[in-house]
């Protein structure tokens, strides 16, 4: 059947067909523009307690690169922010451009990144992930923005382990990977009303998109490039521009955590 991808023939201006909620009232991602964002002194600071020993493995699925962690436990949680309750780790993952002037979701001023860090937590109020995604108050995701810089040498333990999962469909074991590592040195964030970006594009998601970026150098762009969109049986198609476009802003308005 026709999966969705970011091709021709199945990218982000044909996800409407088969998910209508493509073109609904709190899509993401979106161009972020600092001046009009909101100061609101009651947005508490972001609170990330991660735990390496619940990271699993690391999968490439097509779409992707996503390290997964066990999410049975409080282990590792987002707390506070603009969230009230608490909020578990699911997986986190990245999408990068073919290009280093490109390839982040959101955009700041129109600016695009290389690439962009997406930690996907659900919220505990819920049984499970799969029903909290379904909430409008369900997931919680943090986007950390990677600008081209010194190599990172976090990043540079994700992407070793690239090559075992060079095609679609295939994973490895990852185990003791702290993310933690992987933030920015402060946590001053944007906030605003969202959506998962890709397809079933679900309007679940408070957005909260860190100011400050964490450094990848072009060596390192080039590992994310390597992977592929296709299996072992495909002809090989390389990973990259896999990002959404900005979505209409509409009826949101976008927080800031600092004046
Ligand atoms: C209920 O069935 C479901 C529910 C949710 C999914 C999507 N999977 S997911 O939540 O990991 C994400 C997709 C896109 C993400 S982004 N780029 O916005 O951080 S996160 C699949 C099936
Ligand atoms: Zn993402």
């Amino acid at each position: 059947p026709n999966e969705w991808g970011y091709g021709a023939n199945n990218g982000p201006d044909t996800w409407h067909e088969k998910f209508p909620i493509a073109n609904g009232p709190r899509q993401s991602p979106i161009d972020i523009v600092p001046s009009e964002a909101q100061y609101d002194p009651e947005l508490r600071p972001l609170t990330l307690r991660y735990d390496p020993s619940v990271s699993l493995d690391i999968i490439n699925n097509g779409h992707s690169v996503q390290v997964t962690f066990a999410d049975d436990e409080d282990k590792s949680t987002l707390t506070r922010g603009p969230v009230t309750g608490t909020y578990r780790l699911k997986q986190f993952h990245f999408h990068w451009g073919s290009s280093d002037d490109k390839g982040s979701e959101h955009t700041v001023d129109g600016k695009l990144y290389p690439a962009e860090l997406h930690l996907v937590h659900w919220n505990t109020t819920y049984p499970n992930f799969g029903e909290a995604a379904s909430k409008s108050d369900g997931l919680a995701v943090v986007g950390v923005f990677l600008e081209i810089g010194n190599e990172n040498p976090q990043l540079q333990k994700v992407l070793d382990a690239l090559e075992a999962i060079k095609a679609k469909a295939t994973q490895t074991t990852f185990a003791n990977f702290d993310p933690t590592l992987l933030l920015p040195s402060t946590l001053d964030y944007w906030t605003y009303d969202g959506s998962l970006t890709t397809p079933p594009l679900l309007e679940s998601v408070t957005w909260i998109v860190c100011k400050k970026s964490i450094s990848v150098s072009p060596a390192q762009m080039e590992k994310f490039r390597g992977l592929l969109f296709s299996t072992e049986e495909e002809p090989e198609c390389n990973m990259v521009d896999n990002y959404r476009p900005p979505q209409p802003l509409k009826d949101r308005k976008v927080r800031t955590s600092s004046a």
